[in-house]
């Protein structure tokens, strides 16, 4: 995405980490520090005794001019002078020196020892052995030098500012100067006066139920008084749920540039840190935040982060951490009242592992889901996207969304961006129609390798393995007819794939998912066929389809043998409370069947192959001549497809759709999947609307291998 796009929404770019406290205040702790080591340096540099050794004592105990000897720890002997002997020249020197103030009035000389008693018994033979007026007493102290307390406070300075730093470089991205006294504070981003969202409601392309449900939220912000008023109560947090890059962070900013209010941005990850406490430390200091700004919006990205659900199996104190978090977001939550300004929107692909808790009244109690767009859809986020590129007479929005069933709202951007870029490496003036072609290419499926050598005999593989997945689709009924194959090297592990326009469809009965099992095996079962041997390319073929297999048998409860039981667990707690809910009978059983269907599958598959060897052969040939295939060729070589009328797509391309009806038409075609990317057979429940997660509008970006 260039950052010139009409939203300018790079969500990743986090412009201001405004709430960032002070960002002085332990460099000015840190400077303090140091003046007072420097302080004590010199301060006792002053006042240190001049070093003498033990000569020069006896000369200065036989001359007189001692007038006090102290043994300190033990270790050194301090030495005063008499008053008479300050007099004398010889020592003026060394007190000058020492002495940048002139202050000589308790000039000291020192000189180490290496044993107290030692010394104590030398003392009294010097003393004895000295005539001197009076003996000198042996003061006995133990002190603090200055030397022993900056070691001693020295090191601890050194230990705080070691440990300051550690704490910058734990806490990672925030403010300037460190973490330490901010790893309470929350991180996130805010959007306010200059760098105010800009965003509205027109930059949102589709995306219309949603808008008009957040819509009221706008409202409220506005002018909250005309909603309290009567009594009402508006929701304090809207939970955005659907795939990635379909626009959820968008639609929140939007949301904000059309109350135009403050915008607080996070990620739920954000919150989470190594240390306990932190993560509710920061959700209050936000919410504190949030309330100073009020009106405004908070919002949360993938809040699954901390929000996912407390589970019983828990380790105890396991999750802790997330789970203060949570509690104390709850507590958030439940503590403004409805008409403190503040809104939270958060947004989540996995709404199933959310914590009820969080979903409950007064809370996230609204969910506004986004889907991925329908093909109208595409062509308005297309329009919006195309708007600020040079582009050449041939581009039309209409005939790009056709090409990119499946895609979300960020894949479109990106398509967008990437034919701007190859146009740009082209030299031309323009963007043109076949730069988004290869544009969407590439971002389909990965790079296209012009020189990855693939040996003749290889290519007739793929090309036999693909026109097989061609074939099947097109003769069975429920399959999804074919958009395009082929069989140009792409990306790391393909070799070829094959895009299909899915139905956009919610429940599945048993013969519409056998049928797509076939088309997967499609592949495998032309390669048998033709050369009578297999290859490995069926790998993410056999995948899906075993995948599919045990999920007719132990979730969907389309089994006859096994019934209708289901072992699929949404939430994901283990909530039988042992690994697996059935006997060793029934797994045994569940194995058998899943092998038996996609044996029947398979034989039912070949069969078919083996009646249409020849359109088989046709396509195949045409695919190692043209490496690729569109619909619109497949009719022309293996005539019309038997099922039927005028799918959705068709009736978009010949521009029919734009009537009253166009919403409606829904039900038929729409979406992609590629590389017989077959439904996930994650399809909501029907009474739940809370299903598995991975949505029934298969994912459009995916490529098989062969
Ligand atoms: N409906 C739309 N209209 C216009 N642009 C869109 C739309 N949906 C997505 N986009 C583009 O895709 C980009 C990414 O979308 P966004 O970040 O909002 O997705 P998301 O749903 O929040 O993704 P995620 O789940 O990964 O956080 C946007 O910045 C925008 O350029
Ligand atoms: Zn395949």
């Amino acid at each position: 995405m260039s950052d010139k796009t009409p939203n300018g929404t790079n969500k990743r770019k986090k412009p201001t980490p405004s709430p960032t406290p002070r960002p002085g205040v332990q460099l000015w702790v840190l400077a303090g520090l140091l003046v007072f080591m420097f302080g004590v340096m010199f301060v006792s540099n002053i006042n240190q005794p001049a070093k003498i050794n033990q000569q020069k004592f006896e000369q200065m105990l036989a001359a007189g001019d001692v007038g006090k000897i102290t043994l300190v720890n033990e270790k050194e002997v301090d030495l005063s002078l008499t008053p008479a002997a300050l007099a004398k020249s010889q020592y003026a020197t060394e007190l000058v020196r020492k002495s940048p103030f002139g202050v000589s009035g308790d000039a000291h000389f020192y000189f180490p020892i290496v044993d107290a008693k030692l010394f104590q018994e030398n003392l009294d033979q010097l003393q004895k052995a000295t005539p001197l007026p009076q003996r000198l007493a042996l003061n006995i102290e133990s002190r603090e030098g200055l030397s022993d307390f900056i070691g001693k406070w020295g090191l601890l300075a050194l230990l705080v500012v070691g440990f300051i730093f550690m704490m910058k470089r734990m806490g990672g991205a925030g403010g300037p100067g460190g973490q330490i006294f901010s790893i309470g504070k929350s991180r996130a981003a805010l959007f306010e006066g200059g760098d105010k969202v800009k965003i509205t409601f027109k930059d949102v392309a589709g995306l219309e139920e949603a808008k008009e449900e957040v819509q009221e939220i706008v409202e409220f912000l506005k002018n909250p008084s005309k909603f309290t008023v009567l009594g009402g109560k508006i929701p304090k947090g809207a939970l955005l749920v659907g795939p990635p890059g379909t626009g959820k962070t968008l639609l929140a900013k939007a949301v904000a540039g059309e109350a135009d209010v403050p915008f607080f941005s996070l990620s739920g990850s954000d919150f989470v840190e190594m240390f306990v406490g932190v993560g509710a430390a920061r959700v209050r200091d936000l919410f504190k935040q949030a309330k100073a700004k009020a009106p405004c919006i908070i919002f949360i990205d993938e809040i699954d982060a901390v929000g996912r659900s407390r589970s019983k199996g828990n380790m105890p104190g396991g999750n802790d951490e997330r789970e203060n978090t949570l509690n104390s977001l709850l507590v958030e939550m439940d503590g403004f009242g409805t008409d403190s300004g503040v809104i939270i929107l958060a947004a989540t692909n996995r709404p199933d592992t959310l914590d009820s808790a969080l979903l409950r009244p007064g809370r996230f109690d609204r969910q506004i889901s986004i889907d991925k767009p329908d093909i109208n859809g595409r062509t308005q986020i297309f329009q919006v996207h195309l708007k600020p590129l040079t582009l050449g007479p041939d581009v039309d929005a209409r005939k790009l969304s056709a090409q990119t069933p499946g895609f979300a709202g960020a894949e479109i951007a990106n398509v967008c961006n990437e034919a701007a870029l190859i146009a740009a490496r082209r030299d031309k003036k323009f963007i043109t129609n076949q730069d988004f072609t290869d544009a969407i290419d590439r971002v389909i499926g990965g790079l296209e390798k012009k020189n990855k050598i693939i040996s003749p005999s290889e290519k007739r593989i793929v090309a036999y393995h693909e026109a097989g997945h061609a074939i099947v689709g097109w003769f069975l009924e429920h399959c999804d007819p074919l958009v395009k194959v082929s069989i140009v090297p792409r990306g790391v592990a393909a070799l070829g794939y094959a895009q299909y326009l899915p139905k956009e469809q919610f429940l599945y009965n048993t013969e519409q998912l056998i049928d797509e099992m076939c088309m997967a095996l499609g592949g495998r079962a032309a390669e048998e066929l033709v050369f009578g041997k297999i290859s490995t390319g069926a790998l993410s073929d056999l995948e899906r389809i075993t995948k599919m297999a045990y999920s007719i048998v132990t979730m969907y409860g389309m089994n006859s043998k096994l019934g209708n039981v289901s072992y699929y667990d949404s939430k994901g707690q283990n909530e039988y409370g042992f690994s697996k809910p059935y006997s060793e009978a029934t797994s045994q059983m569940i194995d058998e069947e899943v092998r038996t269907i996609i044996e029947q599958a398979y034989v039912r598959t070949k069969e078919l192959l083996n009646e249409r060897r020849h359109e088989l052969e046709v396509i195949a040939k045409e695919l190692l001549e043209k490496e690729v295939l569109l619909q619109d060729d497949l009719e022309r070589l293996v005539g019309k497809r038997p099922y039927g009328g005028q799918t959705n797509y068709q009736a978009h391309m010949a521009g029919t759709d734009r009537s009253e009806t166009a919403g409606e038409l829904i039900n038929e075609h729409a979406g992609t999947t590629i590389g017989s990317d077959l439904p996930d057979l994650h399809l909501p429940g029907l009474d739940t609307g809370n299903g598995p997660s991975e949505a029934a509008a298969p994912s459009g970006s995916a490529v098989a291998g062969v």
